[in-house]
């Protein structure tokens, strides 16, 4: 199904209706994201191509999953689209974010908070290790360490127990490649800090787990930052997706509809030229 026209506000496409886009689906029918209006939908079995929908919104919210993130961010980006990335976590593989520097398009990638939050303290903190030398601990190297650990129920994470195990310790990128679709809390943590090869993922499948639990605990010269989230999951999602999750795109778009306001993790495609040197 498709619908394509406008009632004012930021036009938004929506690529994806399942346990996530669903809710945001809902809201922006309703009227209720504040600034936007529903311009679009792409479920799989749209007969509408990319172009037509593109042609039509302003802002694209990506909840479909990675491949099809994969498919339409570069395409969405060179039509000048801004894409509001739930799948975030494709933005650990190098190829695709070549891809995107080398694309001259308009479109910026935006990154919601989506499961966790308090990204703005993390990012400071984070943003504050590039101070000119001396600044921040006189002639003492500065370092940082941000160790994101999340549990959840093992069948979210694609195993059996019947106790609480370990399984998955690793760099937010290696968690991206393994678990691409848990791992999207940890890339957009990685980005607003210390980098996807440095941010330490660790993973617990706890059959007792109702919720899902993510823990960020932060350490650097300015302080010593933990944050704790215990979300509900979003029915549908076999405890994978956070129901937190489309509402930090509700944020996200009223603020970009608004020019100001939380959520805003803003990535001109060209951003991600300096992540494309290959790393061990
Ligand atoms: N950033 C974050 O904190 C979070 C991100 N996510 C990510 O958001 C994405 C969506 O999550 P859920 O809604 O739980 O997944 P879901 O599997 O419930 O929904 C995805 C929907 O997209 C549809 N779809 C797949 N390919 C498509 C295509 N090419 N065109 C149109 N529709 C297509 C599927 O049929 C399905 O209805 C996933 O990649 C997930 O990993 C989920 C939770 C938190
Ligand atoms: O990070 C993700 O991809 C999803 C997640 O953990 C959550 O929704 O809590």
């Amino acid at each position: 199904m498709s619908t394509i026209g406008m009632t004012g506000g930021l036009r938004v496409g929506l690529l994806g209706v399942g346990a996530l886009g669903g809710t945001i689906a809902d809201l922006l029918g309703a009227g209720h994201i504040a600034g936007c209006s529903p311009a679009g939908t792409i479920r799989s079995t749209t007969a509408l191509s990319p172009a037509d929908l593109l042609s039509g919104i302003d802002v694209l919210v990506e909840s479909a999953g990675a491949q099809a993130a994969r498919a339409w961010v570069p395409r969405a980006i060179a039509a000048g689209v801004d894409v509001v990335l739930c799948s975030c976590g494709v933005l650990a593989d190098l190829d695709f974010t070549r891809e995107l520097a080398d694309g001259d398009g308009t479109g910026r990638v935006l990154v919601p908070s989506g499961a966790i939050g308090g990204l703005d303290l993390f990012a400071a903190a984070g943003r504050a290790l590039s101070a000119p030398a001396g600044r921040l601990a006189g002639d003492r190297p500065v370092r940082a360490s941000v160790v994101l650990t999340t549990t959840k129920r093992p069948s979210a994470l694609g195993v059996e127990t019947d106790r609480p195990i370990e399984v998955f310790r690793g760099s937010a990128r290696s968690a991206a490649r393994e678990y691409p679709r848990t791992a999207n809390v940890a890339v957009a943590l990685a980005l607003a800090t210390i980098g996807l090869d440095e941010v330490t993922v660790v993973m617990v499948a706890d059959p007792a787990a109702a919720r899902t639990r993510h823990l960020v605990t932060m350490s650097s010269p300015l302080g010593e930052y933990e944050l704790g989230v215990t979300n509900a999951v979003a029915p549908g999602s076999g405890g994978r997706t956070s129901a937190v999750t489309p509402w930090s795109v509700v944020t996200l778009l009223e603020s970009l509809a608004a020019g100001h306001g939380a959520g805003l993790l803003v990535h001109p495609a060209n951003d991600f030229r300096h992540d494309t040197e290959d790393r061990t």
